[in-house]
C-alpha cells in the first residue's frame, strides 16, 4: 500500500463530496435522476412557498447574468440551449404553466453540462430534503471513510466539507447516510457561496473562516483543477482515485500525491 504522509502543519482535512467521499455513480444514478424525474412535480406542489420562490428567482438571476454579462468569448462554450426563465406577464394560468416549464428546461440544462451553480444547487438541496427525510434515499460513502475520519478527529484534526453541493444537501447526506446519521464527524461545510472551487480566493476564505493558516489545510478531491486552485492557495492537496472517476494524465499522475483510500494517509500523530 503506498502510504501519503500528512504534513506535520496540518491541522484540519478538507473533503469534496462527489469523488471523494461518495461514489460518483451515486450521485450521477441515484441523486441526480431524482431531480429530473421530480422537478416538474415539485415544481407544481411548491410553487407558492417562499423557499421555492427564492430557489426560482435566483435561478433567473443566474441565468440573465449568464446571458447578459458573460463576456463575448466565453458566450458559445457557455450559453448554447440556455434557458431564461419569464416572469408572470397576465395570465395567471398561462404564466404558471409557462414558468415552471421554463426553470425545468433550465434544470435540465444546467444538469446536462453538469453545471455547478449556486442557484441550481439550492434547489436541488430542497428537492432532496423530502426525499431523505422520508428515507426514499440514503447516502453512499466509500468503506474507508468513516473510519478515517474518526481516526484523524481523535488524533485531534478538525474535518471538514467543500462540494459544490449546497451545505444544505452536505448535511443531508452525512444525516442520511447508509451508515447512519454521521453529520456529528464534520466540523463545518462549504459551499460555492464562498467561492468556486476552482477559484484559488476560495481556499483563502475557507481558512479565514475556520481561523487558520490555507497551509494548516489538507485538501482532498478527484479533481485535479480543483487541486490546483487549492495549492495556488498554499493548501496542501491529495487527489484521490476512485473507481467511476475520471481519469488522469500521466503528469498528473506523476505530480500530485495519489491515493485510493483514505487509510494511505499517514498522520504523524497517529
Ligand atoms: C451534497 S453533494 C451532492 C452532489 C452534487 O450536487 C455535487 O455537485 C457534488 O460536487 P463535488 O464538489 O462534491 O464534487
Ligand atoms: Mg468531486
Amino acid at each position: 500500500m503506498v502510504v501519503v504522509s500528512v504534513p506535520a502543519e496540518v491541522t484540519v482535512i478538507l473533503l469534496d463530496i462527489e469523488g471523494t467521499t461518495t461514489p460518483i455513480a451515486f450521485v450521477k444514478d441515484t441523486l441526480f435522476p431524482y431531480i429530473k424525474e421530480n422537478v416538474k412535480e415539485y415544481l407544481q406542489t411548491h410553487w407558492d412557498e417562499e423557499e421555492c420562490q427564492q430557489d426560482v428567482s435566483l435561478l433567473r438571476k443566474q441565468v440573465r447574468t449568464l446571458l447578459f454579462h458573460i463576456p463575448a468569448a466565453e458566450e458559445d462554450a457557455h450559453l448554447d440551449g440556455a434557458v431564461p426563465i419569464p416572469m408572470a406577464s397576465g395570465n395567471a394560468v398561462d404564466d404558471l404553466q409557462r414558468m415552471i416549464q421554463a426553470v425545468v428546461d433550465n434544470v435540465y440544462w444546467q444538469m446536462s453540462h453538469d453545471r455547478k451553480t449556486t442557484a441550481l444547487k439550492q434547489l436541488q438541496g430542497h428537492m432532496w430534503k423530502a426525499a431523505f427525510a422520508a428515507g426514499r434515499m440514503k447516502a453512499e460513502f466509500f468503506a474507508d471513510v468513516v473510519p478515517a475520519v474518526r481516526r484523524w478527529r481523535e488524533a485531534g484534526m478538525k474535518v471538514y466539507i467543500y462540494s459544490s453541493g449546497s451545505v444544505e444537501a452536505q448535511k443531508l447526506l452525512f444525516g442520511h447516510s447508509t451508515e447512519g446519521d454521521i453529520l456529528e464527524l464534520i466540523d463545518g461545510h462549504f459551499d460555492t457561496k464562498i467561492g468556486h472551487k476552482v477559484e484559488s480566493e476560495s481556499y483563502r476564505k475557507i481558512a479565514d473562516s475556520i481561523g487558520c493558516l490555507t497551509s494548516n489545510i489538507l485538501f482532498l478531491t478527484d479533481v485535479t483543477l480543483e487541486a490546483s486552485a487549492a495549492e495556488e492557495a498554499d493548501v496542501h492537496v491529495a487527489v484521490v482515485v476512485r473507481p467511476g472517476n475520471a481519469g488522469l494524465t500521466d503528469d498528473e499522475k506523476t505530480y500530485y500525491n495519489l491515493i485510493t483510500s483514505f487509510s494511505e494517509l499517514y498522520l504523524p500523530s497517529t
